[in-house]
């Protein structure tokens, strides 16, 4: 994990248009994630988490900053340039009941990207999404079922192997397992925790759960109102947070009784941060 960062986010500012001017979601945080590492990016609800995800994997422009991939600039690429790593960056979304196609079959799911990344042949196509459906851990019996046949927990697998299917060097996480049963989060988690180890991936993970952070993330920054309050290896910055607001966010999170299915808005409010 030495020499030169997968990726290096700079200076980042994004705005949206709203009427009568601009709101500013994200503004002016930078970051390193090194190769084969992992970040985790923590904050309440509205604090410019996903808008920062999203002008990564370039959903969306940024207004300002550079997004370094390899030290060449996302964040000023058009589009015809964007697309060929575009592969490399991929993400993997909350809901994994809206978003993937329900008129397709697994197998249909995570072929698509292999046909965008090149694979002519649609017998290989199908070959090598068999095999990434089996290492995220689904039966051969998934490969002709559509999303509405499967459980929240399957889905989330199938959209995990259709990220991997570019063979992607960056995975953007964001809450990719939050609107998942405890029990089936910790599976997910596992399996790209094993996916970390076994491939050298590069991670993001987006989440309000600091639990979820502590497993799967060496380095953490904690965002708020669109800029970064604190930033460091995980253990310290959450064992021994240095801003208020992170600390009112670990208070609440060691709390059971104020975290259960409530976000940390409300409960850093409730604690009178
Ligand atoms: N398309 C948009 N137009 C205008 N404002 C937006 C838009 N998308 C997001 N925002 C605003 O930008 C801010 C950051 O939103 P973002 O979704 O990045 O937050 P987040 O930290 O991911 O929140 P959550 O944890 O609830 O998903 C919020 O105040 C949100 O209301």
């Amino acid at each position: 994990m030495s020499g030169e960062p997968l990726l290096s986010v700079q200076d980042l500012v994004v705005e949206y248009p709203v009427r009568g001017g601009t709101f500013r979601a994200v503004d002016g945080i930078g970051f390193d994630v090194p190769r084969g590492g992992s970040l985790a990016i923590v904050g309440e609800s509205g604090c410019g988490k996903s808008t920062t995800a999203r002008a990564i994997v370039r959903l969306l422009r940024p207004t300002s900053g550079r997004i370094l991939l390899d030290g060449v600039d996302l964040a000023a690429l058009p589009e015809k340039r964007l697309r060929p790593l575009r592969r490399r960056v991929q993400m993997i979304f909350q809901d994994p009941y809206g978003s993937l196609d329900p008129h397709l079959t697994a197998e249909q799911i995570v072929a698509e990207p292999l046909r965008l990344a090149g694979v002519r042949a649609r017998a290989e196509r199908s070959r090598r999404a068999a095999e990434l459906l089996d290492r995220v851990g689904l039966p051969s019996s998934a490969l002709h079922r559509r999303p509405a046949e499967f459980s929240g927990g399957q889905r989330q697998r199938i959209g995990i192997a259709r990220a991997l299917a570019g063979g992607p060097e960056l995975l953007v996480c964001d809450e990719a397992t939050s609107a998942l049963d405890v029990s089936v989060q910790a599976q997910v988690l596992d399996l790209l925790r094993g996916l970390q180890a076994e491939t050298g991936l590069t991670f993001i993970v987006i989440s309000h759960n600091l639990g979820v952070v502590r497993e799967i993330s060496s380095r953490v920054v904690v965002m708020k109102e669109g800029r970064i309050v604190e930033a460091g290896p995980t253990d310290a910055v959450l064992s021994a947070p240095s801003d208020p607001y992170t600390r009112a966010l670990r208070r609440a999170a060691l709390d059971p009784a104020t975290m259960k299915g409530r976000k940390p808005r409300a409960i850093v409010s409730s604690l009178g941060s």
